[in-house]
């Protein structure tokens, strides 16, 4: 698939702080979707901004198709209105008094394009968010939810080559999401148009994205597959983000190319893959989400022992156990409405070997 949008070693400096995107690069597949995924103030709406052409790069370089927007070491700078690209942010900012369909029609009225080429485009745009029997209607009425579609339809209503999104779901109600994010998976996919979605929650990232990624005081510590993101976070942070919270200090005794040998107290090992480079002696931390340690494992294989229960919270359809990993408390889920295990037992326990992620400290 051919790179649709290129972001090459962006920054953006707000004087006299540090940068608030720290040379940013990645680059975006024809048709795909990418998510930019971070706390708050780590730069995700500043990188987004500059792509739109709404904030000015102090360097680095974009290109969208085969347009340079901007290169500020050249002086180029597309202006937002001909970058070609729609937008819909955390309030679609509609007319509240206008009807659907006005609103949805504003951007083509705004490009002089003739009334029926505008019916049609509006009528098709109205009825790939669901709403084209509400079309007559004043927006002033609808959810919040069906706001945003009638903004993501006048955001698709001209046929933008990249889609910007800034949280366009975060003023919705929890239990809309999931629904609504594989609703708008399916529009994008549909109309076929590139997409970069920014947001701080990690559910509607997964859902939504082809490639995540994290970002931290405005750098992009990992760009890759929500699989590869989940499965082989690049750094400590990205394991975090990703759940990992148990985290247990060792030493690498020795490393194959991929996996670790970490010793966790005198005379216990644990096997560990190695996502960077490390060095066979250095101190490490490894990182474990507490839904991938096996409780009660079957005989066999690395990374088995057998360690003392030392609280457990019940959570009605889980139990929350925290066991004492030689000296380091970890969480363990175990699934299921009744507790198994009492406070004091001793619990056979794995940990297996591709979820234990090895780091520098
Ligand atoms: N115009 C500006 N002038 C000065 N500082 C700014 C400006 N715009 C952004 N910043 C700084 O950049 C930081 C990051 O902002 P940005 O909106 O890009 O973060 P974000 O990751 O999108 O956060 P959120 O999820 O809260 O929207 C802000 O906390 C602020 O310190």
């Amino acid at each position: 698939m051919s790179t649709d949008l290129s972001v090459l070693r962006l920054s953006r400096w707000f004087d006299p702080l540090p940068p608030t995107v720290d040379d940013v690069s990645f680059d975006v597949a024809a048709g795909e979707i990418a998510v930019l995924l971070g706390p708050s103030g780590c730069g995700k709406t500043t990188t987004l901004r500059c792509v739109a052409g709404l904030e000015h790069p102090t360097s680095g370089r974009i290109r969208i198709g085969e347009t340079i927007c901007c290169d500020p070491a050249q002086g180029i700078l597309v202006p937002a209105r001909r970058r070609g690209v729609g937008m819909l942010f955390r309030s679609g900012a509609l007319w509240p008094h206008m009807t659907l369909r006005q609103n949805v029609a504003y951007p083509l009225r705004h490009r002089g394009l003739p009334r029926a080429e505008i019916d049609r485009a509006v009528t098709e745009a109205l009825a790939l968010v669901g709403l084209r029997a509400q079309a007559d209607r004043a927006v002033g009425p609808l959810s919040g939810e069906q706001m945003q579609r009638v903004a993501l339809a006048r955001s698709l209503v001209y046929r933008p080559r990249l889609l910007l999104l800034d949280e366009p779901l975060a003023g919705i109600d929890a239990r809309l999401r999931p629904g609504l994010c594989d609703e708008l998976r399916r529009i994008i996919r549909q109309v076929g148009v590139t997409a970069l979605y920014v947001t701080r929650d990690q559910a509607d990232a997964v859902a939504l994205a082809d490639r995540i990624g994290i970002m931290q005081a405005g750098r992009l510590l990992q760009y890759d597959t929500p699989d590869a993101i989940f499965h082989c976070p690049a750094d400590l942070f990205v394991a975090g983000f990703t759940g990992a919270s148990n985290l247990i200090d060792g030493r690498l005794l020795e490393r194959t190319s991929s996996f670790g040998t970490v010793q966790i107290s005198p005379g216990r090992l644990l096997l560990a893959r190695m996502p960077g480079s490390l060095s066979e002696g250095q101190k490490v931390r490894v990182a474990l989400r507490p839904d991938t340690v096996q409780l009660l494992p079957p005989a066999g294989g690395p990374n088995h022992f057998s360690v003392p229960v030392i609280a457990r919270h019940y959570q009605g359809t889980r139990t929350l156990y925290v066991l004492d990993l030689f000296g380091t408390p970890i969480d363990a889920i175990d699934p299921g409405s009744r507790p198994r295990f009492p406070v004091g037992s001793s619990l056979p326990i794995a940990l297996p070997p591709d979820a234990c992620w090895v780091y520098a400290t």
